[in-house]
Formats: C-alpha cells, structure tokens, sequence
C-alpha cells in the first residue's frame, strides 16, 4: 500500500502498518478508494489491538443488546429490521442525530456504550495517524445472526459525500464463543461492493448481479471507504436487509458488531428537510464549499 491510503488528509499512518493495507479499490478517474488491513492472527506486531481487547469490546457493546438507551431500532420500508443501531458523536458540544432512510437515530445515551466506543476510537485511531483529528462520530451497526444491511451510500448531509471527499474507517467485531472458537467465520459478514452507475440502490432484483468487490470482514478486521467512494459505489453486508438466512447459513453465523468513524461536516443546521428542525450549536462553523 502506498501514500494513497487516507487520500483526504496527509498520509500519516505509521509506517509499521502501511504495508499492510490492501487495495480493494482505486479508481483513480472518479477518485474513490477502499483499503483493507485484515486483523492478523498471527502477528501481535501488526495489530492495533490485542485479541482479548477485541473480545473485550465486543462482549461489552454486545451485553448491552437490550440496552434502549444504548442500541435503537432501525427500520426500512415501515418493517423493523433485524440489526440494531447505535449513533456516537465524538464532541461534546454536537447534538446532531444520524437519519437514513427509514432510521432516525438520536445520540446514544448509554455511558457504558459512549465510553467503550471512545476507548475504540483511541485505538483505531492510532493506527490511522492523522485521522484522530478530523473524526468525529461513530456509526454502530449490530446484526444478530442473519443480519446484514443493504446496498446504500453513505452520503447524508452530515457527511456531504457526494460533492466533497470524505473517509469512512470500519471495524468489524464478532469474537466467536469459546465452544466455537474454531470457526473463523463465526461473527463474520461479507462486504460487497459495486459501482452506482445506472442501477437505483433499491433495485433489488438487479443488485448482486454487478457486485465488484467481496470481502469477508471478521473480528479485527480494518476497512476505509475514502475519497468521492460514496458518490459512485454502494457497499452492503450479505445478506441485506433480508431475514431469510437466519438459520444456517455460512456467511452469517453469528452476531457482529461494526462501528464506521466519519466525519461531519455540515452540522445540522435546519436549512433542510433531513434536518428535522435539529439546529447543532456546532452548524455555526458549517464549513462551506468553495
Ligand atoms: O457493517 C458494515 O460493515 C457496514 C455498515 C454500514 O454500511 C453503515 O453503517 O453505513
Ligand atoms: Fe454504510
């Protein structure tokens, strides 16, 4: 991997991890890209952190499943989906909320959940170098067994997406049970990619058919979708927002977590209907295009 890793801001990753980030996109002519850093479970040198963190993580945001103050609800089309969703900013002063489609997630209210979160944060961070700085708030997405999401885009008015670069940093976390621990699907989920083109993100009919990346993300596992990415690509987890394969299936056993650290940079300011009348003290320093 080279300096292109992190396109928005200066390549600051530490040297000791830059070779390990694998290319999955780099699309040079519409400026999108996705890196890949696989949790190594055999080297202790190369890991952001230690396989009992990891565990520790994930069985602390688990715990907290039925947690209404923690994890909410999410929805599409009126129907209540399988996974659960947690929304972090990461400064004080931000009262933004997240909404996509038919989601609207409040902040996070849970202590326990804010606090793991930003120990997380710390962790990945480091790794990431210069992205401490621009961070700014966390995504959490919880799937239970046979839970995925569907093709999107990231590109909410928070995120400006589709008319400026943004980067978004992944993690994946599902530790298998002790009794399983030899399964290293358990927990795991298949990120898929394809481009935006002509096909609409709900045309489900025809969304596999142009899938151009496929990558089995599992516990510790590093992923960026960075650059104008969310302008021409749309990622999913296998199986979507289908409840079909809840039983037996090999790419979804088991619960995941994945947490995805983005950058606002319009606060809410009201001006637009997916504001929902939520003006953020920090909309004032709404950082315009030029
Ligand atoms: O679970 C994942 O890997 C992706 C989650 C995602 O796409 C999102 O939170 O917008
Ligand atoms: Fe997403």
């Amino acid at each position: 991997m080279a300096s292109s890793l992190l396109v928005t801001t200066p390549d600051l990753t530490p040297p000791e991890y830059k070779s390990q980030w694998k290319p999955i996109v780099e699309d040079s002519e519409t400026k999108s890209y996705s890196y890949y850093l696989p949790y190594s479970t055999t080297s202790t040198t190369n890991n952001f952190a230690t396989r009992e963190q990891l565990d520790r993580w994930f069985h602390t945001l688990s715990s907290l499943e039925d947690d209404e103050t923690a994890w909410s609800d999410a929805h599409y089309q009126g129907e209540l989906l399988l996974r659960k969703t947690a929304w972090v900013v990461l400064d004080d002063r931000c009262t933004c909320e997240y909404g996509y489609s038919d989601t609207w997630q409040p902040i996070s209210k849970s202590q326990a959940l804010q606090l793991v979160v930003q120990e997380i944060t710390a962790a990945v961070t480091a790794c990431c170098g210069g992205c401490a700085t621009s961070i700014n708030s966390c995504n959490l997405n919880y799937y239970p067994q046979g839970g995925g999401v569907g093709f999107h885009a990231d590109d909410e008015f928070l995120f400006d997406g589709r008319r400026r670069p943004t980067r978004i940093i992944s993690l994946s976390l599902g530790a298998a049970p002790s009794n399983n621990s030899s399964n290293k699907d358990w927990g795991a989920r298949k990120f898929l990619i394809r481009p935006q083109k002509d096909t609409p993100e709900d045309d489900v009919q025809d969304q596999y058919h142009d899938v151009q990346h496929e990558i089995m993300l599992r516990h510790g596992d590093l992923l960026t979708m960075e650059g104008m990415f969310q302008n021409h690509y749309f990622h999913s987890v296998w199986p979507g927002d289908s409840k079909a394969y809840q039983d037996h299936h090999p790419w979804t056993q088991g619960e995941r977590i994945n947490l995805t650290w983005r950058t606002i940079v319009q606060h809410l300011d009201g001006s637009k209907e997916e504001c929902r009348g939520i003006k953020c003290p920090l909309s004032t320093t709404n950082n315009q295009l030029g």
